[in-house]
């Protein structure tokens, strides 16, 4: 899929991801050609291993590419300082939080690093962003609480809201629905999806939520061994390239339905 217009926010040209050692190079996937445009949704799916998170790794400059080049906004991104980054890109991770006695409305504050001076004290401007991220959410019930005192799905807001008061173009989570009941991974794929379209931001986000990414993401880029497609869903169903991503033995992909059922 190739897009001609300028609304074209993160590019990748060439790029190969894995891990390099002294002694080896493993390369995990390559040939990654990406163009994703601004305010879309976008989805990363494939089978366990396969590499999501070494590439999101990779996308967000904690890991280095193998070869190959990533443009953010259309400034490769190796010549991007990390506090560039940070106001252009925000990170939410699934990692257990470290600082889970801070409250809510101190932790999604810290979203504000970037911005504010080396005590981290927060200007007008500061609160309100925090405030407005607290309402885009809807979590001002929580403001007060203490981190631990929150479940999985009000945690995974929190994070959220505090990548929303980072107030960056670019949002990309990394399984933000694991460990949330089948309503909370609907509910809040659904809250990403409102984000880009009320925001105006672009979402990047993996995910093993296939069906509900299909449903709800503008774009996804499926992982698969030896290549890496990304397209509107529809085309990817229309393409077969669901039926390809698991063995066949258990799970078969209904273009029907664009659901994956179990094999009778
Ligand atoms: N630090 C590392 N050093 C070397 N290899 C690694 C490292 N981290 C992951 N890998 C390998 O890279 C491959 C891709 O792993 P990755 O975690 O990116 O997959 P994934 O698609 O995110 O998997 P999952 O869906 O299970 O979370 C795997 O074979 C894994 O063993």
């Amino acid at each position: 899929m190739t897009k001609t217009n300028s609304n074209l926010i993160l590019q990748t040209h060439q790029l190969s991801v894995g891990y390099r050692t002294k002694k080896v190079e493993t390369t995990i996937a390559s040939n990654i050609n990406l163009q994703l445009q601004s305010g879309q949704l976008i989805g990363l799916v494939g089978a366990n291993g396969i590499g999501k998170s070494t590439l999101l790794r990779t996308l967000i400059k904690v890991q280095p590419s193998l070869s190959g080049k990533i443009l953010l906004n259309n400034k490769d991104l190796n010549f991007t300082s990390n506090l560039e980054l940070a106001k252009q890109l925000s990170i939410v991770l699934t990692e257990p939080l470290l600082s889970k006695n801070l409250s809510v409305f101190e932790l999604i504050a810290l979203g504000r690093h970037p911005y504010t001076n080396w005590v981290g004290n927060l200007s007008d401007k500061d609160l309100s962003v925090i405030n407005n991220a607290i309402d885009l959410i809807n979590i001002s019930d929580l403001k007060d609480k203490k981190c631990y005192q929150l479940s999985d799905g009000q945690l995974q807001k929190v994070m959220i809201a505090r990548a929303l008061a980072q107030d960056t173009a670019i949002i990309i989570l990394d399984e933000p629905t694991s460990h949330l009941d089948m309503y909370h991974k609907a509910y809040i794929l659904k809250l990403l999806q409102k984000l880009t379209k009320e925001t105006g931001k672009t979402i990047l986000f993996s995910s093993h939520e296939i069906d509900l990414a299909i449903q709800l993401c503008d774009t996804m880029i499926v992982m698969q061994k030896g290549h890496v497609v990304y397209d509107q869903p529809c085309n990817l169903i229309k393409n077969g390239v669901f039926e390809t991503l698991f063995p066949k033995d258990l799970i078969a992909f209904d273009n029907l339905t664009g659901s994956f059922k179990v094999s009778k």
